[in-house]
């Protein structure tokens, strides 16, 4: 049985108050959101415009559906791959192969779903029963929780992650105790990450874009403008999924509800919500505005690409052309820091990036309401918070080389301004 391994981790996201108030928090504004991008006022700081009895949540049918998406990612998941992929170095000095076949999965799952609408599946009922879907989600996600939770007491204490094992229940409970679970081949973070609540989005998105066909003759210039965004957006990440394995998700936070549930339920139903939005709120946008609106969207992704992409290439091989003549700071763990090219631009480039690009994706819901910006304003929490968590583990690795970058490179996220 492992022993937890000490308050020597500083205790995040508020300890266990917080973690506690996040485990019913996180949930509660899902709902919220589902509930109120339906209503007349879409208010996103009003109150619900009811609330929903259970048997309104609860429905047999959406969790069976819920339980065959889950199978069918996992099947997906097993199938060959075309390459496996080696992650960073344990503890343990072991490194975990990982399958890349995301992108296959992806378009297995539209090939699957296509052939499933030619014989009738009705993809348009798929906005009615959001409510119920995200129910089953959330409870999946809670029992899996707790499944990872009981895995991790009796995995040996080199398989824990360095945060999620304070001792609390409830705060190891909700941060994730163990760094990397699996069974065999399946890794179960690895798995969450990217599949059933990436794919799952853009599902919905197509869904929502159907029905609104379906209502008003054709989709609307917005809705095809989010659909193509996000769908461009999930599709880069599935097919750089080799990436992942560096993020800190994957090589840091243990796996526990805030994960389970980010991925699998908080994903696809609230990064959806301009869709959604747009489904019940059908807004005018003329093709100058959808045209700038393009731009900003690819302005962003290019930033976001450019710097993950070099960060990527330079951490394979730093003496690789494309990167070999950047300019770089030596530390004493053996790696080197890139300051020129978008890592010498601001710290967290990629940050920058991916915040244009949620920018684009409000855009086309125009300015009427607060609620599409929701994804910018949350996303922003996000990053600040996880740039901040990022730097303190880089202080740690790097020590006074980190000190050193940041000296000649100011700014975190934007020039000039943070
Ligand atoms: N859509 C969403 O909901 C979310 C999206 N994201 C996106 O995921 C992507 C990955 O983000 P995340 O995992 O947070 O972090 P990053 O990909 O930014 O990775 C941070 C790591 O990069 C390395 N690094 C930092 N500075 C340098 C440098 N100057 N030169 C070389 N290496 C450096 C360090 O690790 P080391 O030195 O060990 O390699 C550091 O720990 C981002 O694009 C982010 O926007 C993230 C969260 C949510
Ligand atoms: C519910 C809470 C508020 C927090 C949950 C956070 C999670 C939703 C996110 C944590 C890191 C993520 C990443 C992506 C999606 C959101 C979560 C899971 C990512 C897969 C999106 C696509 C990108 O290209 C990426 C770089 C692969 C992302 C990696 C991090």
């Amino acid at each position: 049985m492992a022993a937890p391994q000490g308050s020597r981790a500083p205790l995040e996201f508020g300890g266990p108050l917080g973690a506690a108030a996040l485990l019913l928090l996180l949930p509660a504004t899902m709902f919220h959101l589902l509930l109120v991008v339906r209503s007349g006022p879409a208010r996103l700081l009003g109150p619900p415009p009811y609330l929903p009895g259970l048997e309104e949540l609860w429905s047999q049918q959406a969790l069976l559906l819920w339980l065959t998406w889950l199978g069918l990612q996992a099947a997906l998941y097993l199938l060959p791959a075309r390459k496996v992929a080696e992650g960073q170095e344990l503890k343990d000095k072991s490194r975990l192969c990982y399958p890349i076949n995301g992108f296959q999965a992806l378009v297995l799952t539209a090939l699957l779903v296509g052939l499933g609408v030619s014989v009738g599946l009705p993809l348009r009922a798929l906005p009615e029963i959001l409510l119920p879907l995200a129910f089953s989600a959330t409870l999946t996600a809670f029992i899996f929780s707790l499944f990872l939770y009981m895995k991790a007491l009796v995995a040996p204490v080199s398989a824990l992650a360095p945060g999620g094992n304070s001792g609390n229940p409830i705060y190891d409970f909700f941060l994730g105790r163990e760094l990397n679970p699996r069974i065999y081949f399946f890794d179960f973070k690895y798995f969450c990450e990217l599949r059933p609540g990436l794919i799952g989005w853009v599902l919905i998105n197509l869904a929502l874009l159907v029905q609104e066909a379906e209502l008003r003759g054709s989709p609307s210039l917005a809705m095809w403008l989010v659909n193509g965004f996000q769908l461009l957006y999930v599709g880069d990440a599935l097919w750089h999924e080799e990436a992942v394995l560096t993020t800190m998700d994957i090589t840091h936070d243990g796996f526990g509800f805030m994960l389970a549930f980010g991925d699998l339920a908080w994903v696809p139903f609230t990064y959806s919500l301009q869709a959604q939005f747009l489904l019940y709120h059908p807004q005018p946008l003329g093709l100058p505005m959808a045209s700038v609106i393009c731009l900003i969207n690819a302005i962003g992704y290019y930033v976001f690409r450019g710097a993950n992409s070099q960060k990527n290439t330079f951490r394979k091989n730093p003496s690789d052309p494309r990167v070999a003549g950047l300019q770089t700071i030596s530390t004493a763990t053996g790696r080197q820091l890139l300051v020129s090219g978008w890592w010498g631009m601001v710290r967290h480039p990629n940050y920058l990036g991916d915040l244009i690009m949620a920018l684009a994706w409000s855009l086309p819901c125009g300015m009427s309401h607060l609620l599409p910006y929701f994804y910018l304003l949350y996303f922003t929490a996000l990053l600040v918070h996880r740039e901040a968590r990022d730097e303190r583990q880089c202080l740690q690795k790097y020590g006074l080389a980190w000190h050193e970058y940041c000296r000649r490179v100011p700014y975190r996220i934007v020039p000039y301004v943070y």
